[in-house]
């Protein structure tokens, strides 16, 4: 049998790779962004308009969906490629990293998480091997193991026992995930800003031999200078011929550094999230559409966009939609964020094809520059 998950490096600048993941539902282009589809749904976007714009994988959530509706609910239903109709690659994460931020009373041990729903106060266990259960039931193509994500700064102490216990629970996924063809588990390097402690995570996580490796434990308030020094830490340990995801990152900025420096794989909330609160991503930078001085530019967010929501719509209607609440406000933002993000990561592949990644991210973020001033 062909192994049905292969990552292929088509061509690579400096450190930066752009390549394929190829999985039974769909090919995965890197570097890709993967918009957050925390409950099911990338929020105020019609999955069609997802594919459309350039994503090729969208990301679920274990902890809000084993919530709501339930993992065994969606299994019934027939999983969520069909519930939410993408029928491309989907990736789940464990849902230790969203416990933490959402639930109420978290009990943390060697077992699991236990914590209470903040949707209705329910009691629930999140060991590694219901972590990989749950994922199973909602149908997902790219798994992550269970693990213990610390907030920065925190003292060693902290930062060692949670990528310790982190590395237990790999293992405890990686058996539980066993051997499903078409389908991969990623390990995700811990370790907060402690070099040791990242080469070490990273080392024993390569010797489980999974088929991509997720650097976590970062975007959690550090600076972006601790950030890409964690990555150069941990870079050189990972296989080059595996697809290697930082987690939760991030603006343009961190994206493009953290391509440089040889990451394949990103998610952010931003895109989605700023666009429901009037906040807007373009070439030229980000614009508050709420300020007034948008209130009678008549001109568009960016004419040589190839999205209507960039290149249709004045910036006087969407400042308008924006001060008014309009559901078309957060559905036009959104669907402008995501639009400039794919773009983003289009010319970032084409660059590295062409070996003129450092043009590239020269001349992108001198766009930025210009409406900053
Ligand atoms: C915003 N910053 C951010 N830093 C993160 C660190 C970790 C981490 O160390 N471990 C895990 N498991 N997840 C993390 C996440 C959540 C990413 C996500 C959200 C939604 C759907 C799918 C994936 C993070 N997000």
């Amino acid at each position: 049998m062909t192994d049905q998950f292969s990552f292929t490096v088509a061509a690579t600048d400096g450190a930066a790779r752009t390549g394929e993941i190829r999985m039974p539902r769909g090919v995965i282009r890197t570097p890709a962004f993967m918009p957050v589809g925390t409950a099911g749904t990338v929020k105020a976007m019609y999955p069609e308009q997802v594919k459309a714009l350039g994503a090729d994988v969208v990301l679920g959530n274990t902890y809000h969906l084993m919530l709501r509706p339930g993992a065994e609910r969606v299994a019934r239903l027939g999983g969520l490629h069909a519930m939410m109709q993408w029928p491309y690659p989907i990736l789940t994460d464990s849902g230790g990293f969203q416990v933490m931020s959402l639930a109420g009373l978290r009990k943390l041990d060697e077992t699991g998480v236990r914590f209470q729903s903040h949707l209705d106060g329910s009691t629930h266990l999140l060991s590694p091997e219901r972590s990989i259960e749950i994922q199973g039931l909602l149908g997902s193509d790219i798994q992550m193991q269970l693990d213990e994500c610390v907030r920065l700064p925190a003292p060693e102490s902290a930062i060692e026992s949670a990528m310790r216990l982190s590395l237990r629970w790999a293992e405890r996924c990686r058996i539980a995930f066993g051997d499903q063809p078409g389908k991969a588990m990623f390990g995700i390097v811990q370790g907060g800003d402690i070099p040791a402690l990242r080469v070490e995570s990273a080392k024993a996580l390569v010797g489980l031999d999974l088929k991509g490796y997720a650097i976590g434990g970062l975007a959690v308030g550090e600076p972006q200078a601790t950030m890409l020094a964690m990555i150069e830490t941990v870079e050189p340990h990972l296989p080059t011929h595996k697809p290697r995801y930082l987690m939760g990152v991030g603006t343009p900025d961190d994206i493009v550094q953290a391509v440089s420096r040889g990451i394949d794989m990103f998610d952010c909330v931003m895109p989605t999230r700023a666009g429901r609160h009037g906040m807007v991503y373009t070439r030229h930078g980000r614009l508050n559409l709420r300020n007034a001085r948008f209130a009678e530019d008549n001109s568009p967010l960016d004419p040589d966009s190839t999205c209507p929501a960039a290149n249709l719509y004045s910036k006087a209607y969407l400042h308008h939609l924006v001060r008014a609440g309009e559901i078309l406000g957060m559905m036009l933002l959104t669907w402008n964020n995501l639009s400039y993000y794919q773009d983003l990561m289009a010319g970032l592949r084409k660059a590295i094809a062409a070996g003129r990644l450092a043009d590239f991210i020269g001349e992108t973020r001198e766009g930025w520059e210009k409406a900053e001033r």
